[in-house]
């Protein structure tokens, strides 16, 4: 089929009939219509629709190479530059739409699913029938626009010993059994974003943690329908509180919901399998595929679009209350500036770098990409705390819409207009900060910054442990035994 349209992805999701519990209950009616998630599906619904839209479907879209129909660009297979650029553009225009406040729209999947099919064959180590079932199953999500959800988490239990040694071997969903139909999956994993609002889950090892040979139970890879029998998705409570655009800009929109996932002797057919008990594939499929760079490529791309909100939020702060003058406040922006610059550079660099790999993926240099990932999560949280430094009480002086259109309107009109403007329009601004900076909504996007690509403290140091430093050692201690002649002047 064609790209799917925005209603498409709706009708799909909500047929589908996922077991998702939250707030004690299960969601029985229609996902789209759940307080919870209307507001976020209607976002992602906008995203489809984008697909079709007459001036942006030539870059949104691309000619399928098995079809002929005009899919989704998120999917193409790179071959040159160019469509590395009109991939970012594509995931730009998402992004923008946004404000880069969505980490899990179905591009950051889809990219990395291109990559993992692209390179289909190092799945078949072990057994060739799973490179097959990886080629076939890109090829279906592709034709068929599917969205993703993943997890690749095992539960916070006892970090202190590996997978294997937990006091109940299915806490971390391990494999339990194989039979003629597929593989029986039991135990849980965490932490699948837009769990309960896509169509299917990629269920891959964690790309950080290494595997060792004791956890080869845990090690496997395979994607399958979030509405399978035994796969349960537990929310944690929403923080879209079912309030206006006006109340709460962002959660009313943009919250893409977490879940723990439950695989209750889930069967997993085996044409759906990709990789099982081989935890050397398990260990490199992230790295070898280039999906981590093709992932990193969406994620960098995305996150120019949630700084330039960020800059346009603070600059508006200014402006309304009128503190751009002062320099501390430019200081603080230009911090932002610099930022925005920083990603942008990262981008252009790994994109002019960019080289064929061996999979016959054009694919952007990692450098500049890998290190944008360890910054990011460094300034995001910068970023909110010069917002709340700026805002200060105005943060809280924020009555919502109700309130203005109450008998208390004179006292807001009055009390909180402001240097350029009328006081309704101040506080649309500053409860847009408030859900930036302040709100669950706006705590919850700084922790995934800081951790939604794994834990910063491991990931430094496997940048510390795989970049090349000896040419630099090198040269410093060629320094150091340099001996130069002292010429004495005259
Ligand atoms: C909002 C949001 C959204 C998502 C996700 C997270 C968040 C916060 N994640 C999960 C994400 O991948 C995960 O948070 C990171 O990989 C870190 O793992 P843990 O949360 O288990 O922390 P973990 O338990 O590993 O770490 C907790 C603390 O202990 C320290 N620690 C633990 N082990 C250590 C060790 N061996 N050495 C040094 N320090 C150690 C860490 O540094 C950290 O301070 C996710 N995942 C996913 O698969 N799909 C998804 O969609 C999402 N979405
Ligand atoms: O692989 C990991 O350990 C962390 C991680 C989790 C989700 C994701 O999308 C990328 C990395």
């Amino acid at each position: 089929m064609p790209a799917k349209t925005g209603k498409q992805y709706i009708e799909r999701v909500d047929k589908a009939k996922a077991n998702v519990w939250i707030n004690g209950e299960q969601v029985t009616g229609n996902v789209s219509e759940h307080p919870a998630f209307k507001g976020v599906m209607k976002t992602q619904a906008a995203l489809y629709d984008m697909q079709h839209d007459r001036d942006k479907k030539d870059y949104m879209t691309y000619v399928s190479p098995t079809t002929g129909n005009r899919i989704g660009t998120s999917f193409m297979q790179p071959k040159t530059k160019e469509d590395l650029e009109m991939r970012r553009k594509m995931m730009q225009e998402w992004a923008r739409y946004n404000n880069g406040m969505m980490g899990r729209s179905p591009d950051y999947i889809n990219v990395g699913m291109m990559a993992y099919g692209a390179a289909a064959d190092m799945f078949g180590k072990q057994d060739e029938m799973y490179a097959g079932n990886m080629e076939n199953y890109l090829e279906y999500c592709r034709e068929n626009d599917l969205s993703l959800t993943h997890t690749l988490i095992n539960p916070q239990v006892n970090r202190g010993v590996n997978t294997a040694q937990l006091p109940d071997p299915y806490i971390a969903a391990r494999i339990k059994e194989k039979t003629s139909e597929g593989v029986i999956i039991k135990g849980a994993r965490l932490l699948a974003t837009q769990g309960g609002i896509t169509d299917e889950i990629m269920v891959f090892p964690s790309t950080l943690l290494k595997q060792s040979e004791e956890e080869n139970p845990y090690a496997y890879a395979f994607s399958i329908p979030n509405n399978t029998p035994g796969l349960k998705f537990i929310c944690r409570e929403s923080f879209d509180y079912g309030k206006s655009n006006f109340d709460h800009p962002l959660g009313s929109r943009f919250e893409e919901m977490d879940t723990i996932v439950v695989f209750d002797d889930v069967v997993v057919p085996w044409d759906r399998v990709f990789s099982l008990g081989d935890v050397e594939t398990c260990n490199e499929a992230y790295n070898a595929s280039n999906a981590v760079v093709h992932m990193t490529h969406q994620v960098v791309s995305k996150n120019i679009a949630k700084t330039e909100f960020i800059l346009g939020t603070l600059q508006l702060m200014a402006e309304t209350i009128n503190i751009g003058q002062y320099q501390h406040i430019q200081e603080k922006i230009s911090e932002v500036i610099i930022g925005l610059e920083t990603m942008k550079a990262y981008v252009t660099a790994s994109e002019a770098n960019a080289k064929m790999d061996q999979w016959g993926t054009m694919t952007p240099e990692f450098a500049p990409l890998n290190v944008a990932r360890h910054y990011f999560p460094k300034l995001y949280p910068r970023f909110t705390e010069i917002m709340q430094l700026m805002g200060a009480s105005g943060l809280m002086a924020i009555p919502n819409e109700a309130d203005f259109h109450s008998p208390i309107r004179s006292d807001l009109d009055k009390y909180l207009q402001s240097a350029n403007g009328d006081a309704y329009n101040r506080v649309k601004l500053y409860r847009l900060a408030w859900d930036i900076c302040i709100s669950a909504f706006g705590s919850r996007q700084t922790l995934y910054e800081r951790f939604f690509f794994g834990d910063p403290v491991r990931m430094a140091s496997a940048l510390y442990n795989g970049y090349d430093k000896q040419e630099y050692v090198d040269r410093v201690k060629e320094f150091l035994n340099r001996s130069e002649e002292v010429v004495e002047s005259k």
